[in-house]
């Protein structure tokens, strides 16, 4: 017979002290990544005076995207990876802004998506980081452009009415605005369906290992889907017309946005190699670090 000598008090009150001592250990981690990310604001500050910069942009989505990548890939038990990532983007949006200014300006519209495009916004770019709700998408792309701390949440192109934002991009003037990101970040084939958005910023789109590219041509005259993607095949690209725009007025009357599997970099001699013949003009819009895709997470 087996005497029982811990009543269930003691054992309850055993592990919380084991949870204290859990909650300590992380707290004094957090406390010592803060300090490392002001290190890393210190780099960035030196970097950016070499390169003649007064300032300098925090924001580093390729980064992000990998910091997130490498904990989904060993997380194990059943806390979802979606709550890890929740965390993470917490702290991360906490250590952006340490960094300097940042603030989200979320494209909301009239149609009743807003609280998702805002819920969006908010598990990514943290409980505390100023935002601001746009029922026009431009509206939320003039902030970007306007101002380097901005980071714009938009409908992705395709998949929603008010997605034609991509046209003013692609046939506004030049801009160190960038397509640097999609959300949400983790796509759960048996999880609700969310609206998925793209993030614009004035950062660079960096490689991550994988990633997509959104390139913006325009023409002149109508180009079929297999025209299109011909052209796209004669530079050296591959890809898929993802969304379409006709303009009113100019000589670039048609505008076509491609969908690439691989990250394109600014200087990529295939975006040259697309202008000409019906092509007028190749734009590179940016891209985003493909988000990690699960069959079901902790259900
Ligand atoms: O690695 C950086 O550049 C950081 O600033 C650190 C950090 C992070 O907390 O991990 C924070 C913000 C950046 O967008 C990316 C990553």
């Amino acid at each position: 017979m087996t005497i029982e000598t811990t009543s269930p008090e003691k054992a309850l009150a055993e592990v919380r002290k084991e949870i204290d001592a859990l909650d300590d250990a992380l707290h004094d981690l957090l406390m010592k990544r803060t300090e490392l990310v002001v290190e890393v604001a210190e780099a960035k500050a030196r970097a950016a005076s070499a390169a003649g910069e007064g300032s300098f942009v925090a924001f580093r989505p390729a980064r992000e995207a990998q910091v997130l990548r490498r904990l989904a890939e060993r997380h194990r038990g059943s806390l979802p990876v979606r709550v890890i990532f929740r965390l993470w983007r917490e702290i991360i949006a906490a250590m952006t802004r340490i960094q300097g200014p940042f603030r989200v300006d979320v494209f909301g519209g009239q149609d009743g998506s807003a609280l998702s495009f805002w819920d969006l916004a908010r598990s990514y770019y943290g409980s505390s980081t100023p935002m601001e709700l746009h029922d026009n998408a431009r509206d939320v792309l003039r902030r970007v452009v306007q101002d380097r701390s901005v980071v714009g949440i938009l409908p992705e192109p395709g998949t929603h009415a008010a997605a034609d934002w991509w046209v003013m991009f692609a046939a506004g003037g030049q801009s160190e605005a960038r397509v640097v990101a999609c959300l949400p970040f983790i796509d759960v084939a048996e999880g609700e369906n969310h609206v998925r958005a793209l993030v614009v910023a004035q950062t660079g789109f960096e490689p991550t290992g994988d990633d997509t590219s959104l390139v913006a041509i325009s023409s002149s005259e109508s180009l079929s889907d297999s025209r299109v993607t011909s052209l796209v095949a004669a530079a050296g690209f591959s890809g898929q017309r993802i969304a379409d725009a006709k303009l009113a007025d100019g000589p670039s009357s048609h505008i076509y946005l491609i969908s690439m599997p691989f990250h394109v970099a600014e200087d990529d001699k295939r975006l040259a190699a697309l202008e000409g013949g019906p092509i007028l003009e190749a734009r590179l819009l940016g891209g985003y670090a493909n988000p990690i895709e699960r069959a079901t997470d902790g259900e």
